[in-house]
């Protein structure tokens, strides 16, 4: 299973330690890694965007008119049911409307539009939740329950240990072995993905947002959480000797059979911390015993392509939130945005570039 390490954001493994590589994309600090997420810093040889997202191209991660990461998936779409729970915590419009219009995205870690799903360690769901107030609250979520690096620049490193070695054309073993000796985090992140069971769907895994956020009530009180989607279907396994054998569409193949017999519905349930629980490190997770309340139920009814689907030209954005939700200071959190503008920006100039048929379905079009 070594063999098969994912990294943290999600990349596939090329070999036995490459698939940490995947999990460092993030970090800096308080008001500088909003510098950053704004592309204010960096002239020369410093952390920007376009370099974090150059690195992710070195990687392999440079199909045209595709998204540099998680690269792979189809649209969803259905809608938001907010608990009187979730009201109490946040002023936010989803909790209080009836039935909210969700447009989403079921995605695998990696940055190959056509890898094989089933082998793909860390699988994702991005959401974009529009209210009857004209807001907007995007979020982008992941399998794993913790991020995998402390930092930004931890995550650069990671990311950097996975580009192939020109002289070998495969990365090279001894950058993540250090990487993953420099860091704990990184350690603890392996040892989930080799030992966390793996599901048989995208509909029956759970989804983690990983950063802290603040909801804040009508009252203006805030509460720290962080949320996670849980599946209402059962948790059933899919063993190595299953996932060699599954086809390379599997997941989206499923999710159309399923649907096919009604609605897939996740809990959303958010996590309260206690005193002392790290507010900005995604990579420090929290004690399971921690107080969990259920803000909404997820349903999704639809699914299409996402060459042609209503997904494709979306950016999901981790910062765009609605009046009642706030981020914390997470560094990698506010990086993100900076670095999902850049690759939205680039699949869109190469879309309307018409370089890049392959992941619009031009040649299908009429
Ligand atoms: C610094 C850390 C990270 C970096 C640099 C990074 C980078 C990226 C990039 C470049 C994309 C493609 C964006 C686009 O073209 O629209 C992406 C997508 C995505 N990321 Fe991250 N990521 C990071 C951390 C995370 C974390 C912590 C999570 C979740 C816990 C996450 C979940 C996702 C998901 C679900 C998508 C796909 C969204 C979609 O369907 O459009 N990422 N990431």
């Amino acid at each position: 299973m070594t063999s098969q390490m994912p990294t943290p954001d999600g990349r596939p493994p090329r070999r036995s330690l490459l698939p940490l590589a995947a999990i460092g994309l993030i970090a800096l600090g308080g008001a500088a890694a909003f510098a950053w997420a704004a592309g204010w810093i960096g002239s020369s040889g410093r952390l920007t965007s376009q370099r974090f997202v150059d690195t992710i191209e070195a990687t392999g991660a440079d199909h045209p008119g595709f998204r540099r990461a998680h690269s792979k998936g189809v649209c969803v779409s259905g809608s938001f049911q907010g608990t009187a729970e979730g009201v109490a915590l946040s002023s936010a419009r989803a909790f209080s409307q009836a039935a909210v219009p969700v447009l989403g995205r079921m995605s695998i870690g990696g940055g190959d539009p056509h890898g094989a799903d089933a082998a793909a360690r860390v699988r994702s769901m991005a959401l974009l939740i529009r209210t009857d107030d004209g807001q907007q609250w995007r979020m982008a979520m992941n399998s794993f329950p913790f991020f995998g690096a402390p930092t930004l620049e931890a995550f650069l490193e990671q990311t950097r240990a996975g580009i192939p070695d020109p002289a070998t054309g495969k990365p090279d073993p001894a950058k993540m072995a250090a990487f993953l000796a420099r860091y704990p985090q990184a350690r603890r992140f392996q040892a989930w993905a080799e030992s966390a069971r793996w599901s048989d769907s995208w509909a029956n895994t759970a989804y983690n947002g990983v950063h802290t956020f603040h909801f804040i009530n009508t009252n203006g009180e805030r509460q720290p959480v962080r949320w996670s989607m849980r599946p209402q279907a059962p948790f059933v396994e899919m063993d190595k000797a299953k996932r060699e054998q599954a086809s390379a569409d599997y997941l989206a193949e499923e999710l159309d059979r399923r649907l096919a017999t009604g609605p897939l519905r996740w809990d959303m349930v958010v996590t309260l911390p206690d005193a002392g629980d790290a507010l900005d490190d995604p990579s420090q997770p929290w004690p399971e015993t921690r107080r969990q309340v259920t803000v909404g139920t997820l349903s999704f009814e639809q699914a299409q392509p996402q060459a042609t689907g209503p997904c494709r030209d979306v950016n999901f954005d981790p910062l765009i939130l609605p009046t009642g939700i706030a981020a914390s200071d997470d560094p990698i959190l506010a990086a993100r945005s900076g670095v999902y503008a850049q690759s939205f920006f680039r699949r869109e100039r190469e879309i309307a570039s018409g370089k890049a048929s392959d992941a619009t379905d031009q040649e299908a079009s009429p």
